[in-house]
């Protein structure tokens, strides 16, 4: 090693001695002429003492030439000095020498070289064990004098922890910018905050100077009760972010499923949105598609993982032979009015409600509220819904029987001849043809029918005749009717009742018995395979139309766990805050 204190003339003796001493073990004087040369040589000897000259004058400088400002335009002054003057040298000389520039320089080279950031500490080691429930910790290092921390704290009488309860605006803890309200202190200094009462932690924070270190857990801000000003929407779809390749960041999304209720906390991308599933423990919102984003792939129907496309072939329409009209009477209670199943042979239906939607021209998201029915309030009516023959008329009879004070059924009218036990607005409205077409024209049918030359149909009239005697009105109708009722007037509670599968069928069906308009002699007969498969695809297909507008599903296994579910939600939605379209706030 060169030790430029020795001098030059030191490095020389050293050499010197270096290539004595190394002699003795070279095998060729070739190398040893090459090691003499070398050492030995003006050239290095003139290095060296270049080297040396520096150091020496770099010891004597008093501060970093190139850091200072003002030394700068000293050098610069000295060498504009040795050049042939110009005007612009001139200037510039003028320019350096005068008092606020030097001033301007002097300032700067003070600020500059002054030391404003408290040195930090080394950051403490990361903790080797993680509490199962905590998802992050912050390990938050604040560098203090005298002044207090700025920060109030108070023990979660639930869960024992000690929180952060106020920031003091301005205070060391806000201009950190790293403690907030609601965060959790689980040490300060190396000393465990469990168990501990604010009592002991204030001591111990206010004696605490220099580096303080907290360990914390981010909390998440309380959000206060109110709903004011909150976006809330019910996916009409189902999401999983991590079967979406455009979302930016697959952990960054929020899955959720259809029926689910989200609350929409920024909609400042067009593309992705950020939400938070209503309910949910955790706070922390995710990407969502922006329901333009949506609106276009459902569009396109793609990606077929996030949506599936109708198929036109299943799709119910006007179109389609829903059979007869049945109007028979079961266990003195009025078989089904909906038309009736697909092995019938009788007219085809006209539709003259129920076309268009009802406000929902894509499922995507519908804007809800919180709503709870008032005293004296209508009941929301209730509709049933299903593919023929999957047990709404079974549901809707065992609702009526089990409180027929409370639920009822609207009547429906016809224009054939009543019979002798059938009494006028029991059984049916009976009326004439001509009153029964000008009906239809005037729109108000929900839906009608012909069968064997006679009309009937179910009228808006009758429904609202339910919902004023302060009853609640159970509605069994095809799903394309649902549109017509889908306001705030009658505030539609839909349920659609879902085959379970193939093999549940077989063995809950067994014996049940099903209508069959083929043979007059026997008008019921056992379900057939045939029967069972069109009764789950006739369902995928309903579900796949207008699943957006049905409020609860229920799988019709066993039948009394079926209607225990239903009658449960029933009592749920006449009793609990509940969430309902916000178009049908606005009358
Ligand atoms: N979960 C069930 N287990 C066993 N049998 C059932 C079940 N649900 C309904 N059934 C029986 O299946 C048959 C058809 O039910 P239901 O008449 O209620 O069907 P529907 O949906 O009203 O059909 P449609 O529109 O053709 O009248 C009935 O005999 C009924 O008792």
């Amino acid at each position: 090693m060169i030790n430029p204190s020795s001098g030059p003339g030191g490095v020389c003796r050293l050499l010197a001695s270096l290539l004595y001493g190394l002699e003795s073990h070279m095998d060729s004087s070739e190398d040893s002429t090459f090691l003499q040369d070398m050492l030995m040589g003006n050239t290095l000897h003139l290095l060296i003492k270049v080297y040396d000259r520096l150091q020496k004058y770099r010891a004597q400088r008093p501060a970093p030439l190139l850091e200072s400002a003002q030394g700068l335009a000293r050098d610069l002054a000295e060498e504009l000095h040795c050049v042939v003057a110009s005007p612009e040298t001139t200037e510039l000389l003028y320019l350096l020498s005068k008092p606020h520039v030097q001033a301007l320089l002097s300032v700067h080279d003070m600020v500059s070289q002054k030391e404003f950031d408290p040195q930090l500490p080394p950051l403490p080691p990361m903790p080797d064990y993680i509490e199962k429930e905590e998802d992050s910790i912050k390990i938050v290092c604040l560098v203090k004098n005298q002044e207090p921390l700025g920060a109030t704290i108070k023990k979660d009488e639930s869960t024992g922890a000690i929180v952060v309860a106020r920031v003091m605006r301005g205070g060391a803890a806000d201009r950190s910018g790293l403690i907030h309200e609601g965060d959790k202190l689980k040490e300060v200094n190396g000393v465990p905050m469990e168990n501990k009462n604010p009592e002991e932690i204030i001591p111990i924070l206010a004696k605490s100077e220099g580096a303080v270190t907290f360990r914390v857990i981010p909390g998440t801000k309380e959000e206060p009760e109110t709903i004011d000003n909150k976006i809330f929407v019910r996916a009409l779809f189902d999401y999983n972010p991590q079967a979406d390749p455009a979302i930016p960041c697959k952990d960054a999304g929020l899955k959720f499923w259809k029926g689910d209720v989200l609350q929409i906390v920024s909609q400042e991308d067009d593309t992705w949105w950020q939400a938070r599933r209503h309910g949910d423990a955790n706070h922390r919102a995710g990407l969502i598609p922006s329901r333009q984003l949506q609106e276009r792939r459902v569009t396109l129907q793609r990606p077929a993982v996030l949506f599936h496309p109708l198929r036109e072939s299943m799709i119910f329409g006007e179109d389609v032979d829903y059979g007869a009209i049945s109007g028979i009477h079961i266990a003195g209670l009025r078989k089904s009015f909906r038309f009736s199943r697909k092995d019938s042979t009788s007219q085809q239906v006209r539709q003259k409600m129920g076309k268009g939607h009802a406000g929902i021209h894509l499922p995507i998201y519908q804007e809800v509220l919180p709503y709870k029915r008032k005293p004296d309030e209508p009941y929301r009516l209730v509709l049933l819904t299903g593919t023929s023959g999957v047990g709404v008329t079974e549901l809707k009879r065992r609702l009526l029987l089990s409180d027929p004070e409370h639920f009822s059924v609207s009547v429906p009218y016809t224009t054939r001849e009543r019979k002798k036990h059938e009494r006028e607005g029991v059984e049916y409205h009976f009326v004439s043809k001509h009153t029964f077409e000008k009906d239809i024209l005037d729109h108000k049918f929900l839906e009608f029918g012909e069968y064997k030359g006679n009309y009937y149909g179910m009228s808006l009239d009758s429904v609202r005749r339910v919902v004023a005697e302060s009853k609640v009105c159970l509605l069994d109708v095809k799903p394309h009717a649902i549109t017509a009722l889908y306001t705030s007037e009658f505030k539609p509670y839909v349920v659609f009742v879902k085959p379970p599968s193939i093999e549940s069928l077989r063995l809950s069906r067994r014996k049940a018995k099903v209508l069959s308009s083929q043979n007059e002699q026997t008008p019921t007969k056992l379900f057939t395979e045939e029967d069972f498969q069109d009764m789950i695809t006739s369902a995928q297909a309903m579900e796949n139309k207008y699943g957006h507008l049905f409020e609860k599903v229920i799988i019709n296994d066993d039948l009394a766990m079926a209607f225990t579910e239903l009658r449960n939600e029933l009592t749920k939605i006449e009793t609990d805050t509940h969430w309902i379209p916000n178009t049908w706030a606005h009358v």
